[in-house]
Protein backbone atom coordinates (compact mmCIF):
# COMPACT_ATOMS: atom_id res chain seq x y z
CA UNK A 1 0.00 0.00 0.00
CA UNK A 2 0.83 3.60 -0.76
CA UNK A 3 2.05 5.78 2.47
CA UNK A 4 -0.07 8.29 3.19
CA UNK A 5 0.41 11.44 1.47
CA UNK A 6 2.38 14.18 3.49
CA UNK A 7 0.59 15.96 6.33
CA UNK A 8 -2.32 13.47 6.34
CA UNK A 9 -1.58 12.27 9.99
CA UNK A 10 -2.14 15.89 10.58
CA UNK A 11 -5.78 15.85 9.05
CA UNK A 12 -4.14 18.52 7.00
CA UNK A 13 -5.14 17.94 2.79
CA UNK A 14 -1.78 19.44 1.04
CA UNK A 15 -1.65 20.22 -2.77
CA UNK A 16 -0.18 18.18 -4.92
CA UNK A 17 3.89 17.93 -4.23
CA UNK A 18 6.20 18.56 -7.53
CA UNK A 19 7.19 15.05 -8.05
CA UNK A 20 10.61 13.58 -8.40
CA UNK A 21 12.16 13.35 -11.87
CA UNK A 22 14.78 11.15 -13.30
CA UNK A 23 17.27 12.51 -13.69
CA UNK A 24 17.44 14.36 -10.62
CA UNK A 25 16.89 17.99 -10.82
CA UNK A 26 15.08 20.16 -8.35
CA UNK A 27 11.25 20.03 -8.12
CA UNK A 28 11.15 24.22 -7.84
CA UNK A 29 13.95 26.97 -8.25
CA UNK A 30 13.14 30.43 -6.43
CA UNK A 31 14.74 33.17 -8.55
CA UNK A 32 14.79 37.11 -7.12
CA UNK A 33 16.26 40.33 -6.39
CA UNK A 34 18.09 40.35 -2.86
CA UNK A 35 15.24 40.50 0.09
CA UNK A 36 12.83 38.83 -2.21
CA UNK A 37 13.38 36.09 0.55
CA UNK A 38 14.40 33.15 -1.97
CA UNK A 39 16.59 31.74 1.19
CA UNK A 40 13.53 31.82 3.30
CA UNK A 41 10.99 30.83 1.12
CA UNK A 42 12.86 27.79 0.10
CA UNK A 43 13.62 26.68 3.33
CA UNK A 44 9.78 26.89 4.37
CA UNK A 45 8.37 25.06 0.84
CA UNK A 46 11.05 22.58 1.70
CA UNK A 47 9.41 22.38 5.29
CA UNK A 48 6.35 21.80 3.98
CA UNK A 49 7.30 19.64 1.75
CA UNK A 50 9.59 17.54 3.26
CA UNK A 51 12.17 18.12 0.66
CA UNK A 52 16.10 19.20 0.81
CA UNK A 53 16.81 22.79 0.31
CA UNK A 54 19.97 23.66 -1.31
CA UNK A 55 21.03 27.59 -1.40
CA UNK A 56 23.21 28.26 -4.26
CA UNK A 57 25.25 31.18 -1.91
CA UNK A 58 25.65 28.53 0.97
CA UNK A 59 26.94 26.02 -1.87
CA UNK A 60 29.65 28.65 -2.99
CA UNK A 61 31.04 29.28 0.78
CA UNK A 62 31.09 25.70 1.45
CA UNK A 63 33.10 25.88 -2.40
CA UNK A 64 35.46 28.54 -1.21
CA UNK A 65 35.46 27.91 2.57
CA UNK A 66 34.66 31.76 3.08
CA UNK A 67 31.60 33.55 3.04
CA UNK A 68 30.41 35.44 0.07
CA UNK A 69 31.14 38.94 0.99
CA UNK A 70 34.72 38.11 1.59
CA UNK A 71 34.80 36.26 -1.81
CA UNK A 72 33.67 39.97 -3.28
CA UNK A 73 36.31 41.34 -1.37
CA UNK A 74 39.34 39.11 -2.09
CA UNK A 75 38.72 37.84 -5.52
CA UNK A 76 36.08 40.24 -6.97
CA UNK A 77 32.40 39.49 -8.31
CA UNK A 78 33.54 38.01 -11.69
CA UNK A 79 35.10 34.80 -9.21
CA UNK A 80 32.22 34.82 -7.36
CA UNK A 81 30.13 34.67 -10.40
CA UNK A 82 32.37 31.94 -11.80
CA UNK A 83 32.13 29.76 -8.16
CA UNK A 84 28.18 30.51 -8.65
CA UNK A 85 27.88 28.88 -11.74
CA UNK A 86 29.51 25.85 -10.99
CA UNK A 87 27.16 25.93 -7.91
CA UNK A 88 24.07 26.58 -9.97
CA UNK A 89 24.60 23.84 -12.85
CA UNK A 90 25.42 21.24 -9.96
CA UNK A 91 22.59 21.38 -8.00
CA UNK A 92 20.38 22.31 -11.48
CA UNK A 93 21.85 18.98 -12.43
CA UNK A 94 21.76 16.80 -9.36
CA UNK A 95 19.49 18.55 -6.66
CA UNK A 96 16.39 16.68 -6.03
CA UNK A 97 14.42 19.17 -3.79
CA UNK A 98 13.82 23.21 -3.19
CA UNK A 99 17.02 25.32 -4.90
CA UNK A 100 16.77 28.95 -4.12
CA UNK A 101 19.36 30.98 -6.57
CA UNK A 102 21.48 33.88 -5.50
CA UNK A 103 20.19 37.25 -6.45
CA UNK A 104 22.44 37.32 -9.40
CA UNK A 105 22.75 34.26 -10.48
CA UNK A 106 20.23 34.80 -13.53
CA UNK A 107 22.73 37.13 -15.10
CA UNK A 108 25.15 34.53 -16.48
CA UNK A 109 24.62 33.07 -19.79
CA UNK A 110 25.61 30.02 -18.66
CA UNK A 111 23.18 29.43 -15.91
CA UNK A 112 20.00 31.00 -18.28
CA UNK A 113 21.00 28.17 -20.96
CA UNK A 114 20.96 25.22 -17.73
CA UNK A 115 17.47 27.17 -16.43
CA UNK A 116 15.86 27.55 -20.13
CA UNK A 117 16.76 23.44 -20.51
CA UNK A 118 15.43 22.75 -16.80
CA UNK A 119 12.17 24.49 -18.09
CA UNK A 120 12.02 23.01 -21.47
CA UNK A 121 11.83 19.60 -19.61
CA UNK A 122 9.32 20.92 -17.71
CA UNK A 123 10.87 22.71 -14.41
CA UNK A 124 9.05 24.88 -12.34
CA UNK A 125 11.16 28.43 -11.85
CA UNK A 126 9.59 30.98 -9.77
CA UNK A 127 9.72 34.75 -9.51
CA UNK A 128 9.70 36.01 -5.82
CA UNK A 129 8.82 39.90 -6.66
CA UNK A 130 9.54 42.33 -4.12
CA UNK A 131 9.21 45.98 -4.38
CA UNK A 132 11.94 48.58 -2.76
CA UNK A 133 10.10 49.40 0.14
CA UNK A 134 9.46 46.20 0.87
CA UNK A 135 12.97 44.73 0.17
CA UNK A 136 14.51 47.78 1.88
CA UNK A 137 13.68 46.54 5.21
CA UNK A 138 14.91 43.31 4.75
CA UNK A 139 18.36 43.60 3.64
CA UNK A 140 18.93 45.83 6.10
CA UNK A 141 22.13 47.76 6.46
CA UNK A 142 24.60 44.73 6.48
CA UNK A 143 27.53 43.43 4.88
CA UNK A 144 26.09 40.42 3.78
CA UNK A 145 25.20 41.77 0.41
CA UNK A 146 28.44 43.44 -1.35
CA UNK A 147 26.13 44.58 -4.04
CA UNK A 148 24.22 46.53 -2.05
CA UNK A 149 27.02 48.46 0.23
CA UNK A 150 26.90 52.49 -0.45
CA UNK A 151 23.40 53.12 -0.49
CA UNK A 152 21.46 49.97 -0.40
CA UNK A 153 18.14 51.46 -1.42
CA UNK A 154 19.99 53.19 -4.70
CA UNK A 155 21.79 49.86 -5.42
CA UNK A 156 18.78 47.43 -5.28
CA UNK A 157 16.56 49.57 -7.41
CA UNK A 158 19.34 50.13 -9.82
CA UNK A 159 19.32 46.33 -9.71
CA UNK A 160 16.13 44.95 -9.70
CA UNK A 161 16.26 48.03 -13.30
CA UNK A 162 18.64 46.13 -15.01
CA UNK A 163 17.50 42.88 -13.84
CA UNK A 164 13.67 42.77 -14.10
CA UNK A 165 13.50 41.90 -17.42
CA UNK A 166 15.62 38.57 -16.65
CA UNK A 167 13.88 37.89 -13.83
CA UNK A 168 10.80 37.88 -15.62
CA UNK A 169 12.33 35.90 -18.88
CA UNK A 170 13.77 32.95 -17.09
CA UNK A 171 10.65 32.22 -14.82
CA UNK A 172 7.63 30.27 -15.26
CA UNK A 173 5.64 31.73 -12.61
CA UNK A 174 5.53 35.18 -10.42
CA UNK A 175 4.82 35.25 -6.88
CA UNK A 176 4.16 38.82 -5.38
CA UNK A 177 5.73 39.05 -1.94
CA UNK A 178 5.01 42.36 -0.53
CA UNK A 179 3.15 42.49 2.67
CA UNK A 180 3.27 38.74 2.65
CA UNK A 181 5.10 36.74 5.72
CA UNK A 182 7.13 33.88 4.72
CA UNK A 183 4.70 31.19 5.38
CA UNK A 184 2.53 33.28 3.45
CA UNK A 185 4.46 33.42 0.57
CA UNK A 186 5.06 29.43 0.75
CA UNK A 187 1.33 29.44 0.54
CA UNK A 188 0.60 31.73 -2.17
CA UNK A 189 3.25 29.56 -4.56
CA UNK A 190 1.46 26.45 -3.89
CA UNK A 191 -1.92 27.79 -4.47
CA UNK A 192 -0.65 29.63 -8.29
CA UNK A 193 0.82 25.56 -8.53
CA UNK A 194 -2.15 23.90 -7.64
CA UNK A 195 -4.46 26.12 -10.15
CA UNK A 196 -1.73 26.61 -12.94
CA UNK A 197 -2.43 24.99 -16.12
CA UNK A 198 -1.08 27.57 -18.53
CA UNK A 199 2.41 27.56 -20.03
CA UNK A 200 3.76 30.78 -19.33
CA UNK A 201 6.48 32.45 -21.94
CA UNK A 202 9.82 30.85 -20.56
CA UNK A 203 7.56 27.16 -21.18
CA UNK A 204 7.14 28.19 -24.79
CA UNK A 205 10.21 28.78 -26.12
CA UNK A 206 10.03 26.30 -28.91
CA UNK A 207 12.53 22.56 -28.26
CA UNK A 208 13.47 20.21 -31.05
CA UNK A 209 10.93 17.85 -30.10
CA UNK A 210 8.51 20.25 -30.61
CA UNK A 211 8.57 22.99 -32.16
CA UNK A 212 5.45 25.02 -31.33
CA UNK A 213 7.10 25.31 -27.87
CA UNK A 214 3.46 23.87 -26.52
CA UNK A 215 4.06 21.19 -23.35
CA UNK A 216 1.58 18.54 -23.14
CA UNK A 217 0.01 18.92 -19.62
CA UNK A 218 0.63 15.01 -18.61
CA UNK A 219 4.55 16.04 -18.39
CA UNK A 220 4.17 19.05 -16.19
CA UNK A 221 6.18 17.85 -12.89
CA UNK A 222 3.15 19.30 -10.65
CA UNK A 223 0.91 16.99 -11.42
CA UNK A 224 -0.32 13.87 -9.50
CA UNK A 225 0.52 10.87 -10.45
CA UNK A 226 -2.81 9.46 -12.07
N1 LIG B 1 8.04 37.70 3.10
C1 LIG B 1 8.87 38.21 4.00
N2 LIG B 1 8.45 39.16 4.87
C2 LIG B 1 9.28 39.71 5.77
N3 LIG B 1 10.59 39.38 5.90
C3 LIG B 1 11.07 38.45 5.07
C4 LIG B 1 10.26 37.83 4.08
N4 LIG B 1 11.02 36.94 3.40
C5 LIG B 1 12.25 37.02 3.94
N5 LIG B 1 12.28 37.90 4.95
C6 LIG B 1 13.45 38.29 5.76
O1 LIG B 1 14.23 39.13 4.91
C7 LIG B 1 15.60 38.81 5.03
C8 LIG B 1 16.13 38.38 3.67
O2 LIG B 1 15.53 37.15 3.31
P1 LIG B 1 16.27 36.09 2.38
O3 LIG B 1 15.48 34.85 2.40
O4 LIG B 1 17.71 36.01 2.77
O5 LIG B 1 16.15 36.81 0.95
P2 LIG B 1 16.94 36.50 -0.39
O6 LIG B 1 17.53 35.12 -0.28
O7 LIG B 1 15.93 36.60 -1.48
O8 LIG B 1 17.97 37.58 -0.49
C9 LIG B 1 15.69 37.74 6.12
O9 LIG B 1 15.99 38.38 7.32
C10 LIG B 1 14.32 37.11 6.14
O10 LIG B 1 13.98 36.65 7.42
O1 LIG C 1 21.98 39.97 -6.21
C1 LIG C 1 23.19 39.61 -6.18
O2 LIG C 1 23.98 39.82 -7.11
C2 LIG C 1 23.64 38.85 -4.99
C3 LIG C 1 22.71 38.31 -4.15
C4 LIG C 1 23.07 37.55 -2.95
O3 LIG C 1 22.10 36.52 -2.70
P1 LIG C 1 20.58 36.81 -2.23
O4 LIG C 1 19.81 37.26 -3.45
O5 LIG C 1 20.09 35.53 -1.71
O6 LIG C 1 20.64 37.89 -1.21
C5 LIG C 1 24.45 36.95 -3.07
O7 LIG C 1 24.45 35.93 -4.05
C6 LIG C 1 25.46 37.99 -3.47
O8 LIG C 1 25.53 38.94 -2.42
C7 LIG C 1 25.11 38.68 -4.79
MG1 LIG D 1 19.38 34.21 -0.42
Amino acid sequence: MDPPPAGAERGVTLPPVPRPTTPQRPRIVLVGPPGAGKSTVAAALAERWQLQVRDTDADVEALAGRSVADIFVEDGEPAFRDLERTAVLAALDGHDGVLALGGGAVLDAGTQDALARYVRAGGVVVYLEVSLAHAAPRVGLNQARPLLLGNPRARWQQLMDARRPVYEAVSTLVVGTDGRRPHEVAEAIEEALAHRRVATPAEQQPTEQDPTGQQPAEQHPLEEDA
